[in-house]
């Protein structure tokens, strides 16, 4: 089976392919779409095909180290296998982005199976983090989870209460404290609520403020400490939610966020709204995290499980059809 035909089978193994499909639109037309308009003109692998690669990868916001890797490596490949089509080419395009991603091993998201457990959702303030939490608990309550919010982003003044609003509308409790509260005490209560009420998942909104390193260390040890305290083994999982609007910015962002803290995987907000769909394999590369969900709209069911295949499809989608 070809590349795009086991892309396509991945996506249509989904039951939201084409919601999957219509959030990837934007990193399609700057992606999929003028890769295959290098058709035209196509004389084999050179340096003026290759810099055609690299701008494209470059604009889809893949980044200049990573577009540096994907570009050598399609070289090599190209000249070991001698392949000559266009067809071929863009075939071993996507498989050496699909082998990037799959060079690091995930672990399994962490669950509990004695008890509650618990995801911190850390990130800047405007990543989505509070409609994360939301769409989240929208996910788990639909597979049949109990979910309890911790709303401990007490920094930002509406952050309470929009979490608490999306509790109310998604029928879950949500666990409040004081603007300008301690959100390690909110964290604290909403743990002993998940241990009374026997819950499945507590999923902690923490506050974004990318203030020196130090302080952001001190605030998110604080918050695990206490946590560890009231639920040995908690903080299960702790994901950082990052706006892919904001490109390669993001990336260093996150970087903070690492060296912060142990981060164990992400959450990519606002895929709908960028053409900068290729920020997936920059985070890959230069992070090593695992992308867990995608954002693909603001509604509480459109965060999306990522896989890279379904992903790789969407933003090249049409591209193998004249293979
Ligand atoms: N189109 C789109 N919009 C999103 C997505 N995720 C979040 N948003 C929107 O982004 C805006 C900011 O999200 P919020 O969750 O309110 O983020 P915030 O409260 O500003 O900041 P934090 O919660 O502190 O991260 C809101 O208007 C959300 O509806 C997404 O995947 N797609």
């Amino acid at each position: 089976m070809g590349i795009f035909a086991k892309l396509k089978a991945s996506l249509q193994g989904r039951d939201d392919a084409d919601r999957y499909l219509k959030g990837l639109d934007k990193s399609k037309k700057t992606f999929g779409d003028r890769l295959r308009r290098l058709a035209n003109g196509f004389r084999g692998v050179d340096d003026e095909f290759l810099e055609e690669v690299m701008i494209i990868l470059l604009e889809a916001d893949v980044g200049i180290h990573t577009a540096e890797k994907i570009t050598a490596r399609l070289e090599n490949e190209a000249a070991r296998q001698r392949l000559k089509t266009f067809d071929e080419i863009s075939e071993c395009l996507v498989s050496v982005m699909l082998e990037m991603y799959q060079e690091h091993t995930d672990a399994e998201v962490q669950v509990n199976e004695n008890g509650t457990t618990v995801i911190l959702l850390v990130g800047v303030n405007g990543s989505g983090k509070t409609t994360t939490a939301a769409k989240l608990t929208k996910t788990l309550s639909d597979q049949g989870n109990s979910v309890v919010l911790a709303a401990a982003d007490t920094f930002r003044a509406g952050a309470v209460d929009q979490l608490a609003r999306w509790g109310e509308r998604l029928n879950v409790p949500c666990i409040k404290g004081r603007e300008n509260g301690d959100p390690s005490a909110v964290l604290v209560d909403a743990c002993r609520y998940a241990c009374e009420h026997h819950i499945d998942y507590l999923i902690g909104d923490t506050a974004g403020r990318l203030q020196n390193k130090v302080n952001l260390m001190n605030e998110l040890g604080k918050m695990r400490r206490v946590i560890e305290r009231e639920i040995p083994g908690a903080p299960h999982e702790v994901w950082l939610v990052l706006d892919a609007t904001t490109g390669q910015n993001g990336i260093q962002q996150a970087k903070v966020f690492l060296e912060a803290t142990k981060v164990s995987g992400i959450i990519l907000t606002k895929m709908d709204g960028t053409a900068k769909g290729g920020i997936v394999l920059a985070i890959r590369d230069q992070l090593g995290l695992p992308v867990r969900y995608i954002g693909l709209g603001e509604q509480p069911q459109d965060l999306r499980p990522f896989d890279i295949e379904s992903y790789l499809y969407g933003i090249c989608e049409g591209m193998g059809d004249h293979a």
